[in-house]
């Protein structure tokens, strides 16, 4: 289990705080989606739990007995890929040991896990979209980790190449069994998705809400859009309050 506790985040020169007194536990596997208002310091808070940023009052804290570190996988709202590598040499690229057989046979399996086996030669700008990402999600399953955190993997993809994504993620996930945290703005993909749902308020931002969802996975759409009606009519999430 993970404690999570930002008293207070605020960047260099602003004068307000974008977190404030934002707390919740993370339990080891589970899937917590974090669904706020555009601005609200989502991606600010992922930057915090993954120790890219370091800057804030409060404390983050993993309960493990072991000593090891956290392993963290990100993904983000682009694929980030570098053009001029291949497929394959963009996965190995977080590896500390780039060049090596077992690096290269892993980053293997790992597209081959993502669907992409036999492109390990392409480059990124041959892909699509939904492709690209499914490169970066190999890339982050790289780590190994024990948690990942994903802002907005779906966003600005179409229809079915975000059915196809999301439906990988639930896999890689039930298969791998890390912890999630995913941000999003579309309450209807958190409630297909996780196990549970975090709501912040606009920015200073503060959960002002949890809800779990109960729904049996696979889930049914019926179900997704019945639940997604009833919490939408519960919080105003566009404003960040409860409606
Ligand atoms: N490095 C930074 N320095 C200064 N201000 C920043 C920095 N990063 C983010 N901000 C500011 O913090 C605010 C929140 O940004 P953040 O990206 O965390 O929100 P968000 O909820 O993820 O937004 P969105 O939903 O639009 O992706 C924004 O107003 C942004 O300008």
């Amino acid at each position: 289990m993970m404690n999570v506790h930002i008293a207070e985040k605020r960047y260099p020169n602003a004068s307000v705080p974008i977190i404030k007194d934002l707390r919740f536990a993370l339990n080891s596997g589970e899937f917590v989606a974090i669904v706020g208002p555009s601005g609200a310091g989502k991606s600010s808070l992922l930057n915090l739990i993954a120790g890219i940023d370091c800057k804030f009052e409060g404390s983050i804290r993993d309960q493990r007995t072991s000593l090891t570190p956290l392993n963290v996988g990100m993904m983000f709202q682009e694929a980030r890929l570098m053009p001029w590598l291949t497929l394959l040499e963009n996965v190995c690229l977080v590896s500390e040991s780039q060049k090596s057989t077992l690096t290269i046979q892993r980053a293997h399996t790992l597209l081959n896990d993502v669907g992409l086996a036999g492109l390990a030669d392409q480059y990124p700008n041959q892909l699509s979209g939904g492709m690209q990402r499914r490169v970066a999600l190999a890339r982050a399953l790289m780590a190994e980790p024990d948690i990942m955190l994903l802002d907005e993997p779906l966003v600005s993809l179409d229809q079915p190449a975000a059915a196809e994504l999301r439906e990988l993620l639930l896999s890689v996930w039930q298969a791998r069994q890390f912890t999630v945290v995913y941000v999003t703005h579309q309450l209807d993909e958190a409630v297909a998705l996780a196990d549970r749902i975090l709501f912040l308020s606009t920015s200073p931002a503060r959960v002002i809400r949890e809800e779990i969802i109960e729904l049996p996975r696979p889930r049914r759409r019926q179900d997704i859009d019945a639940l997604n009606i009833d919490l939408a009519d519960r919080v105003d999430l566009l404003n960040g309050r409860m409606a």
